[in-house]
């Protein structure tokens, strides 16, 4: 039988920054260390300060941890991984933003394509292929609109249908309905579970609300201080608790 990789281990990680006062360094990221499987939603909490988004961007290569090692699938990432290589996993990912990062000049279809023409994909292909998501997020008869005439809600599913333009492996989500009223956000959610159902890929999901966690993630990984403080699967069930994080988990697991 093939065994099945995990689609990120993450090895090791740790990050720091020199403080904005300049006397001393930041510890952002200690020590993490975890799996993701393939199709596996995994939520990332923790309160202000934690390390959510470095992790994101950590994980998403946008950034080097200073130590540790990162695999995606059997393709490890350290400091002496060759940048053709590194580039080449980062066009296996893609990440989806809280403030959606369209190009306000270009269509909706051109932002939509452009991952592709980054790529070198041929026009006709990757205008075939941008019309394609933007049918599949209910925007198709807006490509040749520009952004910004587009709500919120419009603007977040264009953004992800860029995301998916590419059949990227693995999908980071950094808060993407923090700028949505709660209507927009719930239609967001249904859109990416309707992604999960449709495309084998993982996603790794900051949130700062514990009902998107609740809705959307298989397992969440509770940073707290640059450190694991807990992971694992949640209850599905809602329960009022003073700690809206802590009320996730039936009772505390090792991590
Ligand atoms: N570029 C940077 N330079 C200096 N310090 C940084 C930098 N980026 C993050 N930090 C610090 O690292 C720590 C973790 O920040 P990070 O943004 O990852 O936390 P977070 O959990 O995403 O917070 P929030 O929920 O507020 O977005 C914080 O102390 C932050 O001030």
């Amino acid at each position: 039988m093939l065994k099945e990789y995990p689609v990120i281990e993450v090895e090791n990680i740790s990050k720091t920054f020199r403080a904005p006062d300049g006397g001393g360094r930041i510890t952002a990221l200690r020590d993490i260390s975890f799996k993701v499987a393939p199709r596996e939603v995994l939520g990332v909490v923790g309160k202000s300060g934690a390390g959510k988004t470095t992790l994101l961007r950590v994980l998403s290569l946008q950034m080097p941890p200073d130590s540790g090692r990162l695999n995606f699938g059997t393709t490890r990432i350290d400091e002496g991984t060759p940048g053709s290589v590194v580039r080449d996993v980062m066009r296996r990912t893609s990440t989806v933003f809280q403030g959606f990062s369209l190009l306000y000049n270009r269509s909706v279809l051109e932002n939509v394509a452009l991952p592709l023409k980054l790529r070198n994909v041929a026009r006709a292909e990757r205008t075939g292929r941008a019309r394609e998501m933007l049918d599949f997020v209910g925007l198709g008869t807006h490509a040749d609109v520009y952004p910004i005439t587009l709500s919120g809600g419009e603007a977040q599913r264009v953004a992800i249908a860029r995301a998916l333009v590419t059949d990227p492996e693995v999908l980071f989500l950094d808060e993407p309905t923090s700028a949505l009223d709660a209507r927009t956000s719930g239609e967001i959610l249904d859109l990416l579970k309707k992604v999960q159902g449709r495309y084998p890929m993982a996603m790794i999901l900051v949130a700062h609300h514990m009902d998107v966690v609740r809705y959307m993630c298989d397992r969440v990984l509770h940073l707290d201080g640059g450190t694991v403080r807990r992971l694992g699967p949640i209850r599905n069930t809602a329960q009022f608790r003073v700690d809206p994080i802590e009320a996730l988990w039936d009772a505390p697991q090792d991590v």
